[in-house]
Parts: structure tokens; sequence; C-alpha cells
């Protein structure tokens, strides 16, 4: 499908620039910045077009100048977390806006329409949109529906939207919703551009001084001590001088990025990194490890700007839940609640970005009802990435809460059927009440640790791997990010998601009509979890290759790092920063898989092999033959970057397990010391304890899990051999009859699928205790 000419205009978040991180210096030193609370009416509203301005091509057009200016990343749109915990708005909506004012029915929220929205809106206030929308031709939802999504909006004008629009065939969706109404946004956005511009014009005040200082004196910054200074460790400080660490920090940065000219004779590149590596870990408390780590991801200035980024929260974003509402109407009533908000950017449909609001958003009787969910804006893009259909067949592998989840549910509009699986008993909990709220329909939950797919069920049209992870994207959110993860994490987390992907892979059918794509994504940003992890499933199952994600906006992933070569198809991926998008950090990659992975060719035989051998599967002779990029990329790639060390890892994962097994109670001695010890499960308990998700679920212990060490205990018995591959049969039989509905069969599926929503665990639990129990007596 072309790329339409929405999506063309589709703008991606505004990067951060210096200015911001100027400003944030600012704050940090006078505190939270805030607007004055009179509400005065600026002399002149730059944003607020007259009625003749509107009519007069020219001055439209100046105003749109003016928008694209405007930049709408995070200084327009952070919120800022108090010390008491709560978020507020950087800016407070002026007396004008309505969160009293009882909204006219004449004046909608211009809001995107989302495809639901358009084949069912009866009232006339959106003809206007919707013709729109005609006009613009777009073509139907496809694989990157995104080309579609292109009717947000960053101005608004309660004055002009109770005119009929007058639109011509070079106006677009944009146009007209610069001339609907939303009164709150007015003032909102005037207050953030009037600040904005004192910010801005601060910040460039400020970089000048800076920059004349270093010319006026000739001289280089002092950032490294001399031999006869008496160096402060500022880290072991209990009170760092955090007035020096940032001078330190700065300067450092500018020599980095000028080092010829800046850095003092005799004086290496080396010395500089690692003095500011000490400076960073003091001033953000990072450990040493991860400060290095991810400054290693970027250019000095860049990585300056990301440890920057993650001191601030991110905007909060709710998602409309389609299946219940539409965009437009949920603003509105969130409005009316005293909800300051507005659509979130371009790229989404359903998004909204909250600056304020006077009830809690999680208790609202729209909450409630499920017409929303929280979630962060980044967590849409592997939704969109996949891009499910109607009537698919989809496996969300990891799927715990279910924001991912519940969103494919309503594009797919509660048609097909998704698994959502999470080995996570308690997380699933959460994952079900999500489901019943939001109203999903189609959507069957089970609780299998993923690597067992698609010995469970395969032949999937499309699978989403939203693989646990370090969590190195969300550190705004989780600042414990920054010391608790060690060495060890970045070995298990790879090679648990290494074996992720290549099951995901394996569920997919290859011979979908609609599908076979497979979405990795991750909320971290580090490569050993996402390209290293690409780029060895793309070693070890050359029936896949990577393909646009469809995302508008994002950096590419890496082809090369720290001396070693990826995939050049590795650029398809795509790399989303805080400080470049005002998003959590994440990374997505799509996949098409071109031929099947195993002998077994068909959904309904699976092939167990593949998971029981893991990562050493056999690809069949009949997966396409390589290309010479492929045939370069597994001679060159992944395996010096990225690839399983066994032995390496072998230490920690024994460890690990000891450790399990010693918390379940029993002798690890006599357990690993027994003949024939399953050596994948063994890593398969030892990983699944690595991410942060396992590790909170770890304690209590799942029931599955001790069950696993039953059934572990019993396979090594030898008379089982032979019995547990019959049981495991029957087991899978018996979960399938209870849980597969037929594809295209819509009233069955439904039907059967909503019972099985809440059934569904009980009856894959029932099917699985049945197996084993027959494991067992027969043992
Ligand atoms: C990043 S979270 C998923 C978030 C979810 N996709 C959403 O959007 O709400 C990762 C999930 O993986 C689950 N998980 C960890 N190890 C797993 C495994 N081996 N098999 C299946 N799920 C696993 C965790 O319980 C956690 O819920």
């Amino acid at each position: 499908m072309g790329v339409g000419r929405r999506m063309k205009k589709q703008g991606a978040p505004a990067a951060l620039g210096e200015a911001h991180f100027a400003a944030l210096k600012k704050r940090k030193a006078g505190g939270e910045v805030t607007f004055d609370d009179e509400g005065k009416a600026p002399k002149q509203d730059k944003k607020r077009k007259t009625t003749t301005q509107e009519k007069e091509k020219p001055a439209k057009k100046q105003v749109k100048e003016t928008v694209k200016e405007k930049p709408n990343g995070i200084e327009v749109n952070a919120v800022t977390k108090k010390p008491n915990g709560k978020v507020a708005a950087k800016a407070k909506v002026e007396a004008a806006a309505p969160a009293t004012k009882k909204p006219s029915k004449k004046a909608p929220i211009p809001m995107d329409d989302d495809e639901e929205d358009e084949s069912d809106i009866p009232d006339d206030e959106f003809e206007d949109l919707d013709d729109l929308e005609d006009e613009d031709g777009d073509e139907p939802m496809g694989d990157d529906f995104m080309g579609e999504s292109d009717e947000g909006s960053e101005v608004y004008d309660s004055d002009e939207a109770h005119e009929k629009a007058m639109f011509s065939e070079d106006e677009d969706v944009s146009d007209a919703e610069e001339r609907l109404t939303a009164a709150n946004i007015a003032g909102l956005s005037r207050k953030l551009d009037e600040q904005k511009a004192i910010e801005d014009a601060e910040a460039q005040a400020e970089l000048e001084e800076a920059a004349l200082q270093t010319n006026i004196a000739g001289d280089r910054p002092k950032v490294l001590p001399g031999e006869d200074d008496e160096e402060v460790d500022q880290s072991t400080l209990l009170a760092p001088d955090l007035q020096l660490l940032r001078t330190r920090i700065t300067d450092n940065v500018r020599v980095l990025d000028d080092f010829h000219n800046l850095a003092e004779e005799g004086r290496s590149r080396a010395e500089y990194v690692a003095q500011l590596l000490k400076d960073i870990c003091a001033y953000y408390g990072y450990s040493p490890y991860l400060a290095e780590k991810l400054f290693n991801l970027f250019p000095p200035r860049e990585a300056f700007a990301f440890f920057e980024a993650n001191e601030t929260s991110r905007p909060i974003v709710i998602r409309t839940n389609t299946l219940r509402t539409h965009r437009r109407e949920l603003a509105q009533t969130l409005i009316n609640r005293g909800v300051t908000l507005e659509p979130v950017g371009k790229w989404s449909k359903v998004g909204l970005q909250v600056f304020e609001s006077q009830v809690p958003l999680g208790a609202t009787p729209e909450y409630l009802a499920g017409h929303y969910i929280l979630q962060a804006a980044s967590s849409f893009l592997p939704v969109m990435a996949l891009a499910p259909q109607e009537h698919e067949r989809v496996l969300d592998m990891a799927s715990a809460p279910g924001g991912k989840t519940t969103h494919m549910s309503a594009l797919m509009k509660n048609t097909g059927v998704i698994f959502a699986n999470d080995s996570n008993k308690s997380r699933s909990k959460g994952l079900i009440g999500n489901i019943h709220r939001l109203g999903c329909k189609n959507t069957i939950v089970c609780n299998y640790d993923a690597r067992e797919f698609p010995k469970v069920m395969g032949g999937f049209d499309r699978v989403l791997l939203d693989a646990p992870c370090s969590g190195t994207g969300v550190i705004a959110k989780d600042a414990s990010i920054k010391t608790n993860k060690s060495e060890r994490d970045f070995m298990q987390l790879p090679h648990l998601q290494k074996q992720l992907i290549l099951c995901a892979i394996d569920s997919v059918d290859h011979a979908s009509k609609t599908g076979g794509y497979l979405v990795y994504s991750t909320c971290s940003v580090t490569v050993e979890e996402n390209e290293a992890v690409v780029q060895y499933a793309l070693q070890k199952r050359p029936n896949v290759k990577l393909v646009e994600t469809g995302l508008t906006f994002g950096v590419p992933g890496f082809t090369a790092y720290m001396g070693k070569k990826f995939d050049s198809k590795l650029k398809m991926t795509r790399r989303f920063y805080p400080h470049a998008y005002n998003v959590d950090g994440f990374f997505v990659a799509k996949f098409k898989k071109t031929g099947p992975s195993t002998n077994t060719t068909t959904k309904d035989k699976p092939d167990t092999q593949a998971v029981q051998n893991g990562e050493e599967m056999d690809v069949d002779n009949k997966t396409p033959i390589m290309t010479e990029d492929e045939e370069e990329r597994a001679a060159a790639g992944g395996a010096d970057f990225g690839g399983f060390d066994e032995n390496e890892d072998e230490a920690y994962i024994e460890k690990a397990t000891r450790r399990r097994l010693r918390k379940k109670g029993l002798d690890p001695k006599g357990v690993l010391n027994k003949p024939k010890a399953d050596k994948q499960e063994k890593s398969d308990e030892t990983n699944g304890a690595a991410s942060k998700e396992t590790t909170a679920e770890s304690s209590p212990k799942p029931a599955a899990k001790s069950d696993k060490a039953d059934k572990k205990q019993a396979k090594q018995q030898k008379s089982e051999a032979k019995t547990q591959p019959e049981t495991e049969k029957k087991a899978q039989a018996e979960i399938k009859s209870a849980s597969k509905p037929e594809k295209g069969e819509k009233v069955v599926s439904q039907q059967r699928s909503k019972t099985v929503t809440t059934d569904a665990p009980t009856a894959v639990a029932k099917a699985k205790s049945k197996a084993k129990s027959k494991t067992k007596t027969k043992a």
C-alpha cells in the first residue's frame, strides 16, 4: 500500500532542543516554572484567528507557519511531578477553560476520527470532518493504517468552530481543525506559547553567554583536575555539589563536541569521557555500569539530553477505547469534568494527552465504564506497527496488564481472536480486569511461559512480543532502574528475549492470507535487548525478514555498534527516545515470515520439537535460500555480538537456579545433580526470573511454576520418557478444543471467547492439570 497523503503530512513529535535543556537547568535551579494565574488575555493571540483572517488565505498561511514553529515536544506538553508526587500541568488553564462550561453542540472537540468513528457517527456536527476525510481519498485501513490518521490538530479556536467550514481542494483536515473550537486548549496553548518564548529567550541568552565566555578568554574549560588540584569525588559525598557537577558536565560536553579546540593540552578524550561519566553518576544517580552503557548509545551531547529527559516525567496519556466510545465524545466529557487535554499528536487517532485534571483519571465514571485506559504514548507504537486486522488470529505473548492487547482488540473491532498470554499469574489478573472493563470480547487469556509457544498453539496471523526487558526506556517512571540493573541482567534478559523471539517467529503462520507478521518491542534502549536480539532472530530464522514498521517517526535502529556490524536491514527498526520525542524509550521491529519454521506447516500441528530445542532448533530445508546479504550477515553478524555465550551465561543461570530452588524448599544439589537435568528448562526458569516483571512475580511463586518443578522431576523418571509426549499431546488437544475458536466464524468465536475470557484460563488450567495428574499417576 502506498503512503497516503495524510501519512506524509503526519508529523513526528518534535525533538527537544538545547533550549529545552537549558530551560530545564533553569527549572532545577529556580524551581518549577509555572504560569501566572491572572488569566489576562494577551494583547495578541497568535493562535486566534478572526473570521476575516480565516477567509483570507495569506493570513491563514501566516498562522499555519506559526503553528509549524511551535514545537509539540516537551516544552509544550511536559508535565512536572510535584514534590507530593502528584502530576501537575506546567501551565494552569486560564479562566476561559470550560471546566464548568457546558460545551456547545456546535463546538465539537477537534479530534481525529477513528475508523470506527467514520462509519457510524450520526451527528451532523461531524459532517465537515467526515466529508473532508473522503475528499482526502485515503485508502482503507491496511497494514500501514497510520496513513489514515492525520486529523490531529495543534491549533484550536473556539470562536471559529461555530462556523460552517469552507473547505477547498487544497485545504486539509488540519485546516479544518484549526477552525474548530476547544476553548480550554486555546487558553492553555496561548500560555504555553508565552512560556515557551520566555524559556527560549533565556536559553538562547545563556548559550550566547557561554559561547562568549569561551571565546573571550580564548580559554578552554577547566574540566579535568590538574596535578596540584585536590580532587573531590562528588559521588562519594553525602551532598554532592550539584551546581559544580552540572557546570562541569555541560563544559565537558562542550569540550567533547569540539575537542580539537577546547580540550586542554596533553589531555586525552578518554580522560574527559571518564570524568563525564563520573559526574553523570554523581549528578543523576546512575550506577557506573548503566551510565556507561547508556552513554555509549549517543554522541556526548545527545547522551546528556537523554539523561536530562529521564529526569522529567513524560506526559500523561490516555487511549480512547473505540469499542466503547469515540475520541471526541470522550474528550468532551472529560473536559466537562475539568480535565485539560488535547490529541496526543497527529500520529495517533486515539490518544489524548492530559495536561491537568480536577478528577482522578483512574476513577472517573468513563474510566470505570471502560471508555479509556491510561497508557503511555509509546505503548501505542508496537500495536500500530503490528496493525492487526479484523477476523485475524493474534497472539500477544507477554500481554499483562493488557494495554496493547486491548488496543489490538479495539483495532480488530472485537472480531477474530486474540490469545493474551502472560507467565505471571498475578499480572494476568490485571489483564483480565482490563479486558472486561474495556469490553474486549475476542480475547482469551492464558498463562504460559511464552517459550511454550508454539507447542501450546501456533499458526497465528500476527504475533506481538512485547518482551520483558530492563526498562531503560522508562527510567523517568522508575528511577530504581538507574542502580538496580547489573551486568547479569543484561546477560540474562537478552538470553530470554532471544528464546522468546524464536518462539514468536515459530508461532506465526507464514501462509496467513492477511498477515504473517511479528512485532518485537521493548521499553528498553540497550542494543543487547534490541538490535542484537533481532540480529539473532534473523540469523536463526532465515525464514523471516525485517519490514518497515509503518511508524512515521522514530530513529532507525543501529546497523553498527561498538565495532560490531548488524544486518543493514536493521535500519528498518525504530528507536524512540525520551529526549527526541518526549515519549518513553522504546524499540519496535516488525518481521514478515516468509516460509515455514519447521517441518510442520499447519497451525494445527505446531512443532513441539522446536520449543524443546529452543534456539538450537534446525530450520526446515524448505525455507528460502539465503540471499547474499543474509549469508553475509550469518557469517559476520550477531555471533560475535549479542549471541548466546552459553558458557558465560551458565554460571549466572546456575546460581539463580540454585537460589530459586532453595526458595522453593528444594535442595539444589539434589535436583541439579540428578542425571539428565533438562538444561533448557533450567535456563528457562532462571531467565524467567531475570526480567523486571518476573522478578516481581517470583514471590510468591505461581502455582504453574512449582508444577513445572514437579514435572521436571517426573520427567527424569525413565518410565515417563515415553508417556510424556502422549499426555502432552492430549493436554494440547483438550486445550485447543476448549479454547480455539474457528477463524471466520464471527458469532461463534465471539460467543465462545466471551465465555473464555473468564473461563479460558480455567479450561486451560484444567486441561493442564489433567495432563499432569495423568503424568504423575503413570510416573
Ligand atoms: C513489558 S511487559 C508486557 C506489557 C504488556 N504487553 C502491555 O502492553 O500491557 C512484559 C510482560 O512479560 C511477562 N513475562 C516475563 N517473562 C515471560 C515469559 N517467559 N513468558 C510470558 N510472559 C513473560 C511479564 O509478566 C510482563 O507482564
